[in-house]
């Protein structure tokens, strides 16, 4: 499913206007025909409905919803937002055929007292004062009325398309937004669904298509981004071929594991076996070889030269066994280690295998800029998992600021890396070097764990050493591990990361049934 900016919806809904010949006035229909079923589903029983209503098509959506709500029996309070001239022509047309059987009430600040008393008695309170059309702070009234809606606790908010408040594009709140309970979205969701803090005012986002022409008949622009769903694992799913000698399914390196953090490297490990790759090696420095062996069943254990961290020229040792692997994943546990600028730089060069970059990894490589043009030059392909931190120290940046841009910081190292950026956080972010972005909708609070991140590293890597490619491999091992999350429950502080890990077959089984 698309995942659109409000200006690729505006052009989307002005091509179903103009080329598809359907008038702006029958897709307000649907859409506001679209709000008032989702009410009713969940309250069946007719209720007492406030329509909150602005004067742009947002508002119009309302006054739609509010007619159908009237004529299933619902009681139906309507107050007007901004002033009735104002009011765009096609919601005049559904605001007129409301305000013949029930009066509107224009809202300023002497009606609040009013409006307070109607929100309080309210089953169901509809937000569509502002949708995509929204600029800059609220002006007052509508602030105002923002406040009342979220100091009631009775009723259920629901909001047209957007919260108020919400930012469409980055999920910015400005001065502040309605808290809904859900969000009826109208046939493809909005970044700001998704991105914080704006995806924590939606409640649950529901989309609902109104007829727009798909971009299957030539509707224009085709957007750049969607979210990521399970369809990959139908073409892709990974078949079980009872016979396969288990070299059949590839065979992964997993580099790391410097002392106090063999975990990491044995989840990373237990991860891949559990996404099916046939076999899987550990190479952790010399001094930790024995210790991890005691630690581990199923994998390989190697090491190579170093005393608690990898010895700089170490990774030379790579050199005669590339034809071994058929893909690598440097990172879990890795740590910093004196030489690592030069170690990193052999890897890069010498690892002519798709190769899945996480934790220090993306560590080293933030640190010296001098390696990213090595990146860029590999012909397999090139996978960094950073989370928020991580993706700061790549993009010399704070933080806040990538936390703020999400698409558009993870995007930019995308192009500039020429390699697949997984920026991990609530919706990670999968940005393709072509300026495509996936936004991953699976996920629950048992990720942000530690180790969890070490189980995707080792859920990508998999796939890749099956000769999945890397654009699908990521989608799914990403997929795959926010299911994993969301099945291992909520109560993170319970969750192990071994639970995450025994839930990955599980969320494959479901996924190939
Ligand atoms: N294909 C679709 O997605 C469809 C969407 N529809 C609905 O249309 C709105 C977008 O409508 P638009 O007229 O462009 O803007 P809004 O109604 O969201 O807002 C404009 C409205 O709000 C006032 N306003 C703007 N900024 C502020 C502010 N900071 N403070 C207060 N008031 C503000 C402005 O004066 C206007 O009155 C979309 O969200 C959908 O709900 C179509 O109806 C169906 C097809
Ligand atoms: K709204």
């Amino acid at each position: 499913m698309y995942l659109v900016t409000a200006e690729e919806m505006r052009m989307l809904d002005r091509y179903t206007i103009t080329k598809g010949g359907i008038p702006g006035i029958i897709l307000m229909e649907q859409a506001g025909k679209a709000v008032a079923e989702e009410i009713m589903a969940r309250q069946p029983s007719p209720g007492r409905a406030v329509i909150l209503g602005g004067t742009g098509h947002n508002g119009g959506d309302g006054w739609v919803a509010a007619r159908h709500l009237l004529y299933r029996g619902w009681t139906v309070l309507l107050w007007r937002l901004g002033k009735e001239e104002k009011i765009v022509p096609d919601a005049k047309v559904f605001y007129e055929a409301c305000s013949r059987h029930v009066p509107v009430r224009g809202c300023d600040s002497t009606q609040l007292p009013e409006l307070e008393r109607d929100l309080r008695s309210a089953d169901v309170i509809v937000d569509a004062m502002l949708g995509t059309g929204a600029k800059g702070e609220l002006r007052q009234t509508v602030a105002e009325v923002v406040t009342l809606v979220n100091a009631v606790d009775r009723a259920r908010v629901v909001a047209v398309d957007l919260p108020t408040g919400v930012d469409a594009d980055t999920g910015a709140v400005s001065t502040m937004a309605v808290k809904a309970d859900v969000t009826v979205t109208f046939q493809y969701p909005k970044w700001g669904h998704y991105l914080r803090p704006g995806t924590d005012f939606c409640g649950e986002v529901i989309v609902r298509e109104i007829g727009l022409t798909p971009p299957s008949l030539g509707a224009t622009p085709v957007p750049r981004a969607r979210l990521n769903d399970p369809e990959l694992w139908h073409e892709y799913c990974v078949r079980r071929d009872p016979w396969a000698h288990k070299g059949t399914y590839g065979h992964l390196l997993v580099i790391g594991g410097a002392r106090g953090m063999l975990g990491a490297v044995a989840m990373a490990g237990e991860a891949a076996y559990r996404m099916g790759t046939g076999l899987v090696t550990l190479t952790v420095p010399e001094s930790e070889r024995l210790a991890l062996a005691a630690k581990v069943t199923q994998a390989m254990v190697w090491s190579w030269p170093g005393d608690g961290v990898f010895a700089a020229g170490s990774v030379a040792a790579f050199r005669e066994t590339p034809r071994r692997f058929s893909a690598l994943a440097v990172g879990p546990g890795l740590g910093r280690f004196a030489g690592e600028e030069a170690w990193m730089a052999q890897l890069l060069e010498q690892a002519d295998l798709p190769l899945v970059l996480d934790a220090d990894a993306c560590n080293i490589l933030a640190d010296y800029s001098g390696l990213l043009p090595l990146v860029r030059a590999r012909k397999q392909a090139t996978i960094f998992t950073p989370h928020p931190g991580e993706m700061a120290r790549l993009m010399r940046l704070p933080v806040k600021g990538v936390e703020e841009n999400r698409p558009l910081v993870a995007r930019k190292l995308a192009e500039r890396l020429q390699a697949i950026i997984v920026l991990k956080g609530r919706y990670t972010l999968i940005a393709f070097p072509d300026g495509r972005c996936l936004l991953n909708p699976t996920g629950g609070p048992a990720l942000a764990k530690a180790g969890s991140g070490d189980l995707l590293t080792g859920m990508i890597g998999a796939l890749l050493a099956q000769g999945v490619p890397a654009e699908k491999a990521v989608p799914m091992a990403v997929f795959v591990h926010g299911r994993a999350g969301e099945m291992t429950g909520m109560q993170e502080h319970s969750v192990m990361v071994t639970d995450l890990c025994q839930a990955i077959p599980v969320v494959i089984d479901q996924l190939v049934d």
